[in-house]
């Protein structure tokens, strides 16, 4: 399923507050199903006192008031049946389309700010957090029930006897400021639950990541410790809840049946004094019963107050701005042209590239090399906007990227890493994945260039053979990324370190692959080996973030520290021998 398109303006409001927008049909449903089994329970008592106060004066049976005391006990509950599986059924698509709208907001935002946040708790936020948050319209509709009954009971025992009624109110102060305390005591321990949770999450994803390093230095045991360290406080934060409720409960259940024996001694009374009859007082016994329910409600406020919290948790994903563009597409038929001007790229005030002007000619290949750290990943993240530069502006054939649509950019620019994520649930799947699915024909011809197609004829089922089932070292991955953006050409080509971990043979293989691409394609190589640098038409060589030469390898080749660079790949006394043959 596509992923909906975020709002161009990011709304500043709570996006899950628009939740309630969603799904109105069933919302109201449940809204009415809520109010209607709230009413029925309502007129039980007073059909029930009217039937009682018959029977008791004696005379024919009264049918017509049993058979409505009949209806409206069913009523009430078949109401209640239908609301709580509309409430079911609503929460979950809710549920969707809050994880659907977060996750589309993600991914539409300039990576470097969706991935400020670590990826466990991103999870955490995106699965256990959008639940909770997406209950509330669900939790709010049906605790119209909860507001409604409490208040009905109260009109029906006035209409019944005012004192008796007085009785009730003489416990409400008490009620209203036991849910109120019990709802802030909930809403604090509720949120910082769910941050112990998150931080809990984030470690663990960490230590998964990080399995085989963690196990080479034997420090599993630490790790452990490390993940497990906020159990204490999510433990504490768990308590605090649960003694909230527990005093919530604990007081409820002494309040109520209290007051509930002070309405029935107060109704009692008035029977005596013959100001109500027998009917009366079974009617003012339901209504006290139902009027002292409010205690209920305390379950619908602990849940609105956890929804509250997630809700809160998700904003800063919602409110996350998308790319902006000026809804500008590519020139047509034009070769590729890079220009990088003046472009600088800070993080947490470190710069990590500085004043870069490069011109890449279209059709042209450009090598980008330099020392670990030097900035050439984030050229290569800048060269397609995976990241917008803060200092200055990147060009396309003229069209500045942040001006560009960026549906029309990524069809523009495809992109191989050193590590891809493989995405889909085949092998073909993997590589048709992109802006469009490629076909079949354009999946196998990529796999070839990408020297995948050997190890693939292995698989079980070829190219059908699922993912999960597709066992796959460093060097096979890096081609199925290859293939991937072989099959998804468009006039730039960027690969970050995506040939690190082929064999010399296999890389031979689809260098020659990517030169067939001169003058069609653009091509951006960052890369280690001496070998990617002599190939390229040009080479960037970059140190400390800066563009500390450009040229041809061969030129560059006469500056020692250039040749130091790649000091211990230097197998061949000159750079042209070093390199394969074209
Ligand atoms: N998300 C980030 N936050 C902060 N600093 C970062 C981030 N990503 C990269 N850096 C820093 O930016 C600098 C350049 O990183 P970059 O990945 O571009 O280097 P590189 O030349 O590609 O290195 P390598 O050859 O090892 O892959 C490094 O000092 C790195 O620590």
């Amino acid at each position: 399923m596509p992923l909906p398109h975020p709002d161009p303006i990011p709304g500043t409001a709570s996006g899950t507050r628009r939740l309630a927008r969603q799904h109105p049909a069933a919302l109201t449903w449940l809204f009415l199903c809520s109010t209607g089994g709230a009413l029925a329970a309502l007129a039980l008592p007073a059909a029930l006192g009217h039937t009682v106060d018959r029977l008791v004066a004696g005379g024919p049976v009264p049918w017509s008031g049993l058979l409505l005391c009949a209806a409206l006990t069913l009523a009430e509950t078949g109401f209640d049946a239908a609301a709580a599986v509309t409430g079911t059924t609503t929460s979950a698509r809710l549920t969707a389309h809050l994880r659907t709208r977060t996750t589309a907001r993600i991914l539409a935002a300039e990576p470097r700010r969706a991935l400020a946040l670590p990826t466990g708790d991103l999870t955490a936020r995106l699965t256990a957090r959008t639940a909770d948050a997406a209950s509330a319209p669900v939790t709010a509709a049906g605790a119209v029930a909860g507001v409604l009954l409490p208040l009905g009971a109260l009109v029906g025992l006035l209409l019944i006897d005012v004192w008796t009624a007085a009785a009730l109110l003489l416990g409400a102060p008490l009620l209203v400021l036991l849910l109120r305390t019990f709802t802030r005591g909930t809403a604090d321990a509720g949120a910082d639950y769910q941050r112990a949770q998150s931080l809990i999450a984030h470690r663990l994803t960490e230590a998964l990541d990080g399995a085989d390093t963690i196990r080479a230095a034997r420090t599993g045991a630490r790790e452990h410790r490390r993940v497990l360290e906020p159990l204490t406080a999510l433990a504490e934060h768990g308590r605090r809840t649960w003694t909230v409720y527990g005093r919530a409960v604990g007081r409820s259940g002494l309040l109520l049946p209290l007051l509930m024996l002070l309405v029935l001694a107060v109704a009692g009374l008035r029977l005596g004094a013959g100001a109500i009859g027998v009917g009366e007082l079974v009617a003012a016994a339901r209504y006290a019963s139902l009027a002292v329910g409010i205690g209920s409600l305390t379950g619908a406020l602990g849940s609105l107050a956890r929804s509250r919290a997630a809700a809160q948790s998700l904003d800063p994903l919602l409110t996350l701005a998308p790319l902006p563009h000026r809804g500008l597409g590519p020139v047509p038929d034009a070769p590729g042209h890079l220009e990088l001007r003046d472009v600088g790229v800070e993080q947490d005030g470190q710069p990590l590239l500085t004043g870069v002007h490069l011109t890449v000619p279209g059709g042209t290949s450009l090598a980008v090399v330099g020392r670990s750290g030097s900035g050439k990943s984030q050229l290569a993240a800048v060269a397609g906007r995976l990241l917008d530069p803060d200092t200055g502006s990147v060009l396309l054939d003229g069209v500045p990227l942040d001006g560009m649509e960026p549906a029309r950019l990524r069809r523009e620019v495809a992109y191989a890493f050193a590590r891809p994520a493989l995405l889909g649930t085949t092998v073909e799947d993997t590589i048709a994945h992109g802006p469009w699915t490629a076909a079949p024909d354009a999946v196998r011809e990529a796999a070839r260039a990408a020297r995948a197609d050997g190890f693939l004829a292995l698989l079980p089922y070829g190219y059908a053979t699922p993912l999960a089932d597709a066992p796959l070292s460093g060097g096979e991955r890096q081609r199925l990324g290859l293939a991937r953006a072989f099959a998804h050409p468009g006039r730039l080509l960027i690969l970050d370190d995506a040939l690190s971990s082929l064999d010399t043979v296999t890389e031979h293989h689809v260098r020659r692959a990517l030169d067939a691409r001169a003058g069609r394609c653009t091509r951006i190589i960052v890369a280690h080996r001496l070998s990617s640098a002599a190939r390229a038409d040009r080479v960037a060589w970059l140190e400390d973030g800066r563009l500390r030469a450009t040229g041809r390898h061969d030129e560059l080749w006469e500056d020692p520290d250039y040749r130091a660079v790649f000091s211990t790949d230097i197998t061949a006394p000159s750079p042209l021998a070093a390199a394969e043959p074209r």
